[in-house]
């Protein structure tokens, strides 16, 4: 860690690495911002600019422990998106064991390195790299690195896969955010009026979408376009833009599924939902060798 250490004090002198449970945060107190963002995982948990509450939701009953994603902030799905199973063939040839894989890759729960950081009177910049890429059941060459981007009035994750092998590789992949309202049912999402979606709680039907997303239920949807979408709150509309994807699953486990969730309290799906910038289903990417596919998100607020 004292490496770490090192290269914050030069370059990035807001930026400090401190313990939480079993883990590594780096912690971001630049005068206009704040953020806090986990080794294990490249997991964001919280950013705000100074003086307000976080843009995004992070379970209280949260666990630091090594190996275990954390509920809440923005969760790294990444080879592979959501159960294994249920992801094209194409992404399922390069999984050995299918039933078996865990949901939504393994690389959020690996431990990421400090590549660079970055920061002035604006912006805080922090690049992590996933160094063992490698897992007993993916059999494809990938590279991933992850790129933070904090301002005073914006917050930008970007996710870039690289195919070190010598052929084709596809894969999927989302950055899981999740987001706090002060009611789930006076909250809505904006910008996918007649697009097309997958309803995962009925057997996969293609569905379209009429108006705005409202929830009124246990939701699990993989949504396609790419739209700029508006996240209404009762509190706020927070802008969400992405590159590199056509897809967004939109996710609230409402009452009885939230009994099973970790880290999750009974009443907690009543304040957050997630909208996940993803590239999902029929939108896995193919990397031809030696390519890189660039996934990006923004959040800013009006
Ligand atoms: O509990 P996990 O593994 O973090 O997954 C949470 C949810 O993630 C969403 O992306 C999936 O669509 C849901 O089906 C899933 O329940």
């Amino acid at each position: 860690m004292s490496d770490i250490s090192t290269l914050l004090k030069t370059a990035a002198p807001s930026i400090s690495v401190n313990k939480r449970g079993e883990l590594d945060c780096l912690e971001v107190r630049h005068p206009a911002f704040s953020a806090d963002l986990l080794l294990q995982g490249a997991q964001l948990l919280h950013y705000a600019p100074a003086g307000e509450e976080s843009w995004l939701w992070l379970s209280d009953s949260v666990e630091y422990k090594q190996g275990t994603s954390l509920r809440g902030g923005i969760p790294l799905c990444w080879p592979w998106f959501g159960n294994a199973t249920m992801n094209p063939d194409a992404v399922k040839h390069h999984i050995a064991d299918a039933e078996q894989a865990p949901a939504h890759g393994f690389a959020r729960t690996r431990i990421w390195s400090l590549a660079e950081a970055y920061e002035d009177n604006d912006e805080v910049v922090i690049t992590l790299t996933l160094d063992d890429c490698q897992h007993p059941l993916w059999q494809a060459d990938l590279a991933v690195e992850a790129e933070f981007r904090f301002t005073a009035s914006s917050v930008s994750v970007v996710l870039a896969t690289t195919n070190k092998g010598e052929t084709a590789v596809s894969f999927s992949q989302a950055l899981h955010t999740y987001f706090p309202t002060s009611d789930i049912h006076n909250t809505r999402i904006s910008g996918f009026d007649g697009e097309s979606y997958l309803e995962t709680l009925e057997g996969w039907q293609r569905k379209t979408q009429q108006g705005d997303i409202s929830f009124g239920g246990e939701t699990d949807r993989i949504y396609f376009g790419e739209e700029t979408l508006s996240l209404i709150t009762p509190k706020h509309t927070t802008d969400l833009s992405c590159q590199g994807s056509h897809s967004a699953v939109v996710w609230n486990p409402w009452i009885e599924k939230s009994l099973r969730l970790s880290q999750f309290a009974a009443d907690d799906y009543q304040r957050m939902f997630c909208v996940e910038t993803a590239n999902a289903a029929d939108d896995a990417v193919t990397l031809a060798a030696g390519d890189e596919h660039v996934l990006c998100m923004l959040l800013t607020r009006r």
